[in-house]
């Protein structure tokens, strides 16, 4: 029996699915320069540049600002509040600029973390009060989709089942409420590196949290065509001894993949997770290189992992625009190739792509 209270009209269903496919067509991926405030202002240290309103809109008027042919490597943009509401220097809105070189614009919606009482200092997110209202407004401010970042933690008696279950419901309820304001929801359940653990342990725990994921999603009647997932790689601990290859990393994250996450999703894009750029992209080959059934598209929504070099190269000086422009837009290719399982690594990698991103106890 068709279902008698049906969440979404035949309408709201094609616009959500057309959306997250054009995100993810080609080999395209998503910018995540959503970082709030708090966020940026550690990126802007690592720089030596103070954390101010206009250093913030001068990096990303940078970045957003390179020509049309990032088009091809990048389907969507992930902003901030206040970077949606900002201007180039020639008062053009940053959310047109990119909306004229075909490119999708997102929201980040969570509003982050609160504390579990009663758990090894576990968390949920918070931001659902309001949500409907915020996208409502976003949608008619020119956003078509939105982010919720989960943070789950691997460590003694961590992911608790409280966690997990908590984290996947808030996700569920997020992901139901932007999908009836026309927003394509990703949906991200991040299980952050912190830890000794090994890379079976980690894929073990993903696959935990994947599946009750996907059984909140189904609860809330969440319209899978009209999601997109943003999920770690499996990768061992950053403290853990043993070392394993792109191909290890693949293996174990399309085996979890591919026991939990449905083939009606048109695509993954995995977070960065503080991995080198370079580990990032060659993990992102293997992945696609992997020999197993992937029904979905699967591709990159890096923050780190796309800025790292960008940032290093501007250092806050206007002169270095082109150096970080290129920067930026070899970052983005280099992922494009690599979502397609196309990327072949050419010479020896600058310093700053090889640099670990890892930042301890990333909650935010
Ligand atoms: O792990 P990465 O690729 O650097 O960033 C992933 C991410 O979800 O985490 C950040 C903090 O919320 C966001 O800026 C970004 O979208």
């Amino acid at each position: 029996m068709a279902h008698q209270f049906p969440a979404l009209t035949a309408e709201q269903k094609k616009e959500l699915s057309e959306i997250a496919q054009r995100i993810v067509a080609n080999g395209k991926g998503i910018l995540a320069a959503d970082e709030s405030v708090g966020t940026m202002g550690n990126r802007l240290q690592r720089i030596n540049v103070e954390n101010t309103e206009e250093n913030r809109r001068q990096f990303r008027e940078i970045l957003f600002s390179v020509d049309n042919s990032i088009s091809q490597s990048i389907g969507g943009v992930i902003l901030f509040h206040e970077t949606l509401y900002q201007k180039d220097s020639q008062g053009k809105l940053f959310r047109n600029i990119l909306k004229e070189k075909g490119i999708v614009v997102g929201i980040k919606l969570d509003q982050g973390t609160a504390p579990l009482a009663g758990t090894n200092k576990e968390t949920t997110i918070q931001g659902l009060d309001g949500l409907s209202q915020r996208c409502a407004q976003y949608k008619k401010d020119g956003v078509d989709f939105g982010k919720w970042r989960a943070v789950l933690r691997i460590d003694k008696q961590c992911p608790s089942p409280l966690a997990i279950q908590e984290n996947a419901n808030a996700l569920a309820r997020y992901a139901s409420i932007c999908q009836q304001n026309g927003l394509v929801p990703i949906v991200e359940p991040e299980v952050i590196p912190d830890g000794d653990h090994d890379l079976e342990h980690c894929q073990y725990v993903t696959e935990k949290v994947l599946a009750t994921v996907y059984k909140a999603l189904n609860d809330h009647h969440v319209y899978l065509e009209g999601t997109l997932l943003k999920p770690n790689m499996v990768t061992a601990g950053h403290a853990c001894t043993k070392k394993y290859t792109p191909q290890q990393v693949a293996m174990a994250t399309v085996t979890a993949l591919h026991r939990t996450v449905p083939a009606a999703v048109p695509g993954i894009c995995f977070l960065s997770g503080g991995m080198s750029e370079e580990d990032a992209t060659l993990n992102l080959n293997a992945i696609n290189l992997c020999p197993l059934p992937k029904p979905w598209k699967l591709s990159f929504s890096y923050g780190r992992a796309l800025q790292a070099s960008a940032l290093a190269a501007w250092g806050g000086k206007a002169a270095n625009k082109k150096a970080t422009q290129e920067a930026f837009v070899k970052r983005a290719m280099v992922n494009c190739q690599a979502a397609q399982g196309k990327y072949i690594p050419m010479g020896s990698s600058s310093a700053a792509s090889t640099q670990s991103l890892f930042t301890a106890n990333y909650t935010y």
